[in-house]
């Protein structure tokens, strides 16, 4: 079902702080910040040869990553995000085995304008898992 890492994402209060860090520290390829609403966040994506690294801001007053930072006020990693390449028969075959598909089900536009989903840490290792359509 899951095919390549597309991105691991990170959780920061400040996200311009932690762009410069990738950049001028690692010497990464820092992409803008980009507000997404929807989903209560402002990313940074920065570019890796073998896969991403979304920085995640809280965004808005219900952002799930304020939340998050509640807990870990210095950050850290938040999600990952595996591709799929039909994500409503993955979604489909995840609820047959008992695991819970977090919000109304539905599959949102994500920050690369593709299809995602998110399932609930408890039923993957503790880790909080996206999956992309590509
Ligand atoms: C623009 C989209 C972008 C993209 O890539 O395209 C994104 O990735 S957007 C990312 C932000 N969106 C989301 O995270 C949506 C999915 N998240 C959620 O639905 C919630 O954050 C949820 C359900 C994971 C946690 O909700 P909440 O914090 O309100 O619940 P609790 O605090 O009660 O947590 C329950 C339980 O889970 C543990 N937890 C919470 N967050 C995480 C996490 N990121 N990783 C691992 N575990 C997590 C929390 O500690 C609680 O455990 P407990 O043992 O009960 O204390
Ligand atoms: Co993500």
């Amino acid at each position: 079902m899951i095919g390549r890492l597309n991105h691991v994402a990170i959780a920061v209060k400040d996200l311009e702080k932690a762009a410069s860090v990738y950049k001028n520290a690692l010497g990464a390829k820092v992409g803008p910040p980009l507000k997404q609403p929807e989903h209560g966040v402002t990313v940074i994506f920065i570019e890796l040869p073998n896969t991403k690294i979304e920085l995640l801001e809280p965004l808005g007053e219900n952002s799930p990553i304020a939340k998050f930072l509640e807990k870990a006020p210095d950050g850290g990693i938040h999600h990952v995000c595996y591709e799929v390449e039909d994500i409503t028969a993955a979604r489909d075959q995840l609820k047959s085995q008992g695991a819970r598909v977090l919000g109304d089900g539905n599959p949102k536009i994500g920050a690369h304008g593709k299809p995602v989903l998110f399932l609930h840490p408890k039923d993957f290792c503790g880790t909080l898992v996206e999956l992309e359509q590509v």
